[in-house]
C-alpha cells in the first residue's frame, strides 16, 4: 500500500482504515534497544488489549503511536493519518491517557478539564455539560476545590482519564488504565469503555492484569524485549489456554520462581 506523503497529505481521516497501524516503529535509549521495529495492526472498532512483562516496551510503544515520543524509525497511522506528518489532526482522533501523565499541578479538577476541553474547540455550553458529567461519574465532584497538585494517584488517573474522553476521541489509547483507581470508579469505567466500543469507537490498553484484558478485550497482543511475540484475536492468541498461561509460555516463566529467598521463610 502507498505510505502517504508528506507533500501530498491526507489529512482527514479514512474511515475503512485500521484504527492504528505502526509500522516498523522502532526506539533505543542510549544503544538499548527499547522498541524493535514493531508492525502492528488494530482494527477499527476492536477493544485491543497490550500486554508484556515489565521492559517489554508497550509504554515506548503506544508514546510513540501516539506522538507523544519520537521514533527512531518507523510510522503509526490514526485512521490513516500518519500522526508524525500530521499531528493536529491525528491528535483531534485520539484520546490518550499516558503513563506518568503531566497536569496543571495549580488547578482544580474542572478548571484542568475546561481548560483542554478550550484547547480542543469543544463549544463552552457542551463543554460544561461533558465536565460536569465527568466529574460527577469519576467521583471527583466531591473535590471540586481540591487543586490537582493534592490529587492521589487514583484521582490523578481518573482526571487523566476524563481529559482522554472529553472531546469524544474515535480511538482511545489508555496505559494501565485500572492501575491505582478503586474497585467502584474500575467497573464504572469497564462499562464506559464496553459501551463507547459497543457504540463504534475502538480502544487500546495496556495491563499486566490479565483476567481485566480477557474480560475486556476481543483483540490482543504481547510483547516481550522490544518485540510483538503474538498478535490477533483473542481466542487466537490464547488458544485453549488461559491468556495469562499463552503468555507465559510465549514470554518464558521465571526459572528461579521458587527458588532463592531462603532466609525470608519462618
Ligand atoms: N526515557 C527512557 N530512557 C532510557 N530508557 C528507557 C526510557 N524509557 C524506557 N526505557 C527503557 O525501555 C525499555 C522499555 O520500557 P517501557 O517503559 O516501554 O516498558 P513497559 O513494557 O511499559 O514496562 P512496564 O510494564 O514496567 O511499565 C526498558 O528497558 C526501559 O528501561
Amino acid at each position: 500500500m502507498p505510505r502517504q506523503n508528506a507533500d501530498e497529505p491526507r489529512s482527514a481521516h479514512d474511515d475503512r482504515q485500521p484504527a492504528l497501524r505502526l509500522t516498523g516503529l522502532h526506539k533505543a535509549f542510549g544503544g538499548k534497544v527499547a522498541v524493535r521495529h514493531v508492525d502492528l495492526t488494530v482494527p477499527q472498532g476492536s477493544f485491543f488489549g497490550l500486554v508484556g512483562p515489565n521492559g517489554a516496551g508497550k509504554t515506548t510503544a503506544l508514546s510513540m503511536a501516539v506522538g507523544l515520543l519520537r521514533p527512531d524509525d518507523g510510522h503509526s497511522e490514526v485512521f490513516g493519518v500518519d500522526v508524525w506528518s500530521h499531528p493536529v489532526q491525528a491528535k483531534a482522533l485520539l484520546g490518550v491517557l499516558p503513563d506518568g501523565l503531566a497536569m496543571p499541578e495549580q488547578l482544580t479538577g474542572r478548571e484542568v478539564l475546561t481548560f483542554i476541553g478550550r484547547l480542543r474547540g469543544i463549544e463552552p455550553a457542551v463543554l460544561t455539560e461533558r465536565v460536569d458529567e465527568l466529574l460527577d461519574i469519576t467521583q471527583l465532584n466531591d473535590a471540586e476545590r481540591t487543586l490537582v497538585v493534592d490529587y492521589s494517584t487514583g484521582m490523578r488517573k481518573k482526571i487523566g482519564l476524563a481529559a482522554a474522553l472529553l472531546h469524544r476521541p474515535r480511538l482511545l489509547v489508555l496505559d494501565e488504565p485500572f492501575e491505582a483507581v478503586d474497585p467502584v470508579f474500575g467497573a464504572t469505567l469497564k462499562t464506559i469503555l464496553l459501551r463507547f466500543v459497543a457504540s463504534g469507537g475502538s480502544a487500546i490498553l495496556s495491563s499486566h492484569v490479565m483476567a481485566l484484558v480477557e474480560q475486556l478485550c476481543d483483540t490482543v497482543a504481547i510483547m516481550a524485549e522490544g518485540n510483538v511475540v503474538a498478535a490477533g484475536p483473542l481466542n487466537e492468541v490464547r488458544g485453549d489456554s488461559t491468556l495469562e498461561e499463552a503468555f507465559v509460555r510465549l514470554v518464558g516463566a521465571d526459572a528461579r520462581a521458587g527458588e532463592g529467598l531462603s532466609w525470608l521463610a519462618f
